[in-house]
C-alpha cells in the first residue's frame, strides 16, 4: 500500500490558483489516471489530500469553497472510502485561514479493511482532536491515517509528539505521509512522514533520499533511524518503506487493555 500526503496534488501560491486548479475526485483526470495506476500495480492507494471541486448544488454555503478530501483507492482500482476533512485549519500563530477556502467535512471515515489493516482516514490537522481518533479506534480502527502539510514551526514543536500520543492512546499504527520543503514564497511544510507502531516506537522516518529531479519510482528505500538525529537532517522528496506487524496490535492491546477502562460514567 503507498500513501500519499494531503494536498499530494498540488499546493497553490494562491486561493485562486488552488481554485482553478480543483478537481471532481470521482471524474477528474488525475483520480482516473490514479486508479489505473493502483490497478496496473496491484497496490492500494492512501491519497492524502485532493483539493476537490464540489458540485455547488450540494454546497449550501454562499462562498465558493472546495473539499479537502483523502482517498482511498484498492488493488482493483476503486474508489473504496473519501473522507473530507472535519476539523480546519484556522490558526493565526501561522497566519493560515483554511475555511477561507475550504468546505469542513461533517462525517467520520469509514473503517475499511485492508491488506495492512483496518483503516480510518484523517488528514492532518485532524491529528490535534484527539476524541477523532479515539473514535475510530471504538468503532475498530487499527490503523490510523494523518497525511499531512503541517507548518515548519508548528511541526518542529509538536509533529512527533502527537502522532506517538495518538498511537499509544489508540493503540493503533499511525502511518503520517508529510509534505516537506519550499513549496512557494509563503508556503513550507515540515517533512518527517512518519509510522508509529501500537507501543508507540518509531518504525520509520524519512530523511534525504533523493533529489527532486530523480523519479520517486528509483528512491532507495530508507533506514529507520533515531528521533535524536532528525534535528540536523535535510529532508527532500523521497518515500519510506516498512512492514506492520498486525500481531503487535492484539499483544499491545491484551496487555494494556485501556479501552475496558473508560470511565464514560464519570467524564462522558
Ligand atoms: O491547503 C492546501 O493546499 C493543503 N492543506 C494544508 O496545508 C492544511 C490546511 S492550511 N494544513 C494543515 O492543516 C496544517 C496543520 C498544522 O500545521 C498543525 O496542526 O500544526
Amino acid at each position: 500500500m503507498v500513501f500519499l500526503p494531503e494536498a499530494y496534488d498540488y499546493i497553490g501560491s494562491s486561493i485562486s490558483e488552488t481554485f482553478a486548479q480543483a478537481e471532481c475526485v470521482e471524474k477528474g483526470d488525475l483520480m482516473v489516471k490514479l486508479c489505473g495506476l493502483a490497478s496496473e500495480n496491484k497496490v492500494w492507494l492512501s491519497l492524502g489530500g485532493a483539493h476537490e471541486k464540489i458540485d455547488r448544488k450540494s454546497d449550501s454555503e454562499e462562498r465558493e469553497r472546495i473539499g479537502n478530501a483523502h482517498i482511498l483507492i484498492d488493488d482493483n482500482g476503486v474508489i473504496k472510502e473519501k473522507y473530507r476533512k472535519i476539523h480546519l485549519f484556522d490558526a493565526p500563530v501561522v497566519g493560515l485561514k483554511e475555511s477561507n477556502w475550504t468546505l469542513a467535512g461533517e462525517k467520520l471515515s469509514e473503517i475499511i479493511p485492508s491488506p495492512v489493516g483496518n483503516l480510518a482516514l484523517s488528514i492532518c490537522y485532524d491529528l490535534r482532536f484527539p476524541h477523532l481518533s479515539h473514535e475510530y479506534r471504538r468503532r475498530g480502527a487499527n490503523v490510523l491515517t494523518f497525511p499531512s502539510a503541517f507548518t515548519v514551526p508548528t511541526g518542529k514543536a509538536h509533529w512527533h509528539t502527537l502522532l506517538r500520543a495518538r498511537a499509544i492512546e489508540t493503540q493503533c499504527f499511525v502511518v503520517a505521509a508529510a509534505q516537506c520543503g519550499k513549496h512557494n514564497e509563503k508556503r513550507s511544510s515540515f517533512g518527517h512522514s512518519l509510522v508509529v507502531d501500537p507501543w508507540g516506537e518509531v518504525i520509520l522516518v524519512t530523511v534525504s533520499f533523493i533529489n527532486i529531479t530523480q523519479s520517486i519510482m528509483t528512491a532507495e528505500i530508507n533506514s529507520v533511524i533515531e528521533i535524536n538525529q532528525i534535528e540536523d537532517m535535510e529532508e527532500n522528496i523521497g518515500v519510506g518503506y516498512c512492514e506492520l506487524d498486525l500481531e503487535k496490535i492484539n499483544k499491545v492491546r491484551t496487555s494494556m487493555p485501556v479501552m475496558d477502562h473508560f470511565k464514560y460514567d464519570i467524564y462522558q
